[in-house]
């Protein structure tokens, strides 16, 4: 699916994707230099990540990451066109994996009463490579090439001060950074996989800025100048313009098409060389290569399968049971999820307490000695297992990634995700339990993209404990236990087959086929009408768990 790149402002979550929904923005041709094709979205801010057709894998079968993010610095004088470039180049790319546009302007110093005073009295010697913290600049760059969240600062021009809140980001495949000095840093060239230097004429900079400090920054024209000719002028030749000399690409300030679509083909080609080589990696780890001559839970210390006691037996009979009402299964799956909670909560660490009794005597317990703790539901099928949790962990706050396997290769795509602030923190997440939910292991896919994520986000593998009501024997699990051995995982029962089919799905999505219930069922085990290869062209692969429990989601 080809989804135009378009920015997401929401404050706490990081949106790749909203399949069901056409784009939002509000185009406007670019009047200014009708030469550029592309269209300049109206919502553009910087440093947002960018919507795209949803994140493939970013690591190999052992869960490590592959490669880094592909990052282009851009400099140029201000309002030579440094952040329209870095758009054009967006637009120019099309169907993208995530990009971020990452500016200097973010990592301004803050500044105490003494400067602002300066500041406002235009005073203050913004163009000075003294006045970037070039040492946070470097290290939150580093940390998104490296695939790590990043919680940037936000700077605001009006107030000409670093604001208290942060700007959390993750998961951009292409980092386009853009400032006056973007270049001048050796720690951040050093990050950068393509230089670009914007060159423009000082006369149009000059024009640009005072129209655009007027209409956007507040500021009045006198005010332009002086700061202009005292700063911004001296800077430009002293510290901007030396560094187009570490540039690969020199790009002009105006009627720059012909420029961007080269940068944007390099670009491409760069990104499709890497997808491929994931695939090859990812190919190798089918489901059907495992070694199944060993039962699973023997080979994997950390997989705890609840008792199988008569009463347990008796829920699962009833989600198994095709027949189930729908209020009997949505009752027993709320039960057998607080029995997952409970038998979770065993693994988290606790120290000793001491509590004096009602009758007075001494009583030495245990309380919970974790920092934080948290839960992650895979979408959608994560969801029955967030009830159980709550009922267990009052008040535990309880994220979401959405992942959905692609069409036409299967490969598992991050869509969106919403994590609690303990796992956006890196710090925090450091200290975080977590609690993955999903209804099912199949393949294993979901599983392995969703504790990457959190890895990712500092949070280590001994932390996390994937709650599940059932778990494939003969399934990825294997996987899971090769690549993050630190995993727990704790499930209702072991199901022993782990089977392909074909999943109809876009007809019963598009109401042509209501009532059709054997088309509809396929995904979880009932026969189909339709032939495998009219199935094949018609629907998408679904791997289905034996003998399986009743609508649990989507099936990776
Ligand atoms: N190639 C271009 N053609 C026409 N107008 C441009 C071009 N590049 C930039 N501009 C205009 O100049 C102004 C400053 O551009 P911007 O990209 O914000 O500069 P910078 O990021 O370098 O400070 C904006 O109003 C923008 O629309
Ligand atoms: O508080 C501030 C911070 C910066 N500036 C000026 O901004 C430009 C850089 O931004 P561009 O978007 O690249 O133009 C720089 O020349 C500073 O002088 C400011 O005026 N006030």
């Amino acid at each position: 699916m080809s989804v135009p790149a378009e920015v997401q402002e929401e404050k706490d979550q990081v949106k790749l994707l909203e399949p069901s929904r056409p784009p939002m923005s509000r185009t406007v041709s670019n009047t200014l230099n009708p030469g550029c094709r592309s269209e300049i979205l109206l919502q553009a801010k910087k440093n947002t990540v960018l919507k795209s057709h949803g994140r493939p894998p970013w690591y190999d079968e052992d869960g490590k990451a592959i490669h880094d993010a592909f990052v282009i610095g851009i400099a140029g004088g201000s309002a030579s066109g440094k952040t329209h470039v870095a758009r054009c180049i967006v637009q120019a790319l099309g169907s993208i994996p995530t990009v971020v546009i990452l500016s200097q302007d973010s990592f301004y110093k803050k500044h105490g009463p003494e400067d602002l005073k300066l500041a406002f009295q235009n005073r203050y010697d913004f163009d000075h490579p003294d006045a970037i913290d070039m040492p946070l600049f470097a290290a939150c760059l580093a940390d998104l090439k490296a695939g790590r969240q990043s919680n940037i600062p936000i700077y605001s021009f009006k107030d000409h001060n670093r604001l208290d809140e942060t700007k959390y980001l993750y998961g951009a495949a292409i980092i386009i950074v853009e400032g006056i000095l973007a270049l001048h840093d050796p720690d951040l060239r050093d990050l950068y996989d393509l230089k670009i230097f914007v060159q423009c004429d000082s006369d149009l900079m000059l024009a640009r800025r005072i129209r655009r400090d007027v209409t956007e920054r507040g500021r009045s024209v006198d005010g332009i100048l002086e700061q202009y000719l005292r700063y911004v002028k001296p800077a430009y030749d002293n510290f901007v313009q030396p560094t187009s000399r570490y540039a690969n690409i020199i790009v002009p300030g105006s009627d720059n098409t012909v420029a961007i679509e080269l940068i944007a083909t390099h670009v491409r080609r760069k990104i499709e060389d890497r997808s491929r080589y994931l695939r090859q990696h990812l190919a190798r780890i089918g489901p059907m290569d495992l070694d199944l001559k060993e039962p699973v839970n023997r080979c994997f210390p950390n997989l705890t399968v609840l008792r199988q006691t008569p009463q347990l037996l008796g829920i699962f009979t009833i989600l198994r049971d095709r027949n189930a009402r729908r209020a009997d299964f949505i009752f027993f799956t709320d039960r057998l999820s607080t029995f997952l909670s409970e038998k979770a909560m065993e693994f988290l660490p606790y120290k000793p307490k001491r509590v004096t009794t009602p009758v007075g005597s001494t009583y030495v317990g245990k309380q919970l000695a974790v920092d934080h703790v948290c839960g992650v539901s895979i979408l959608r099928s994560g969801g029955p297992l967030e009830r159980g949790l709550r009922r267990v962990i009052q008040d535990i706050s309880i994220g979401s990634l959405l992942i959905q396997s692609e069409d036409s290769t299967g490969e598992p795509l991050l869509l969106h995700l919403m994590l609690p602030t303990c796992i956006r923190q890196r710090h925090l997440a450091a200290r975080s339990f977590v609690f993955l939910l999903d209804a099912q292991i199949g393949t294993g896919a979901a599983a392995f993209m969703a504790i990457r994520v959190l890895l990712d986000h500092g949070v280590p593998q001994e932390n996390i404990i994937f709650v599940t009501f059932i778990v494939a024997a003969a399934g990825g699990v294997r996987v899971l236990r090769r690549a993050y051995p630190g995993v727990r995982i704790v499930c209702g029962a072991l199901d022993p087959v782990l089977r392909e089919s074909w999943a109809l799905w876009d007809t019963v999505a598009l109401g042509q086929d209501q009532g059709d219930s054997e088309k509809r069922d396929v995904g979880t085990g009932t026969p189909t009408a339709k032939t495998r290869e009219e199935a094949e062209s018609e629907g998408r692969k679904v791997w289905v768990v034996e003998p399986g429990i009743g609508h649990i989601g989507e099936c990776l």
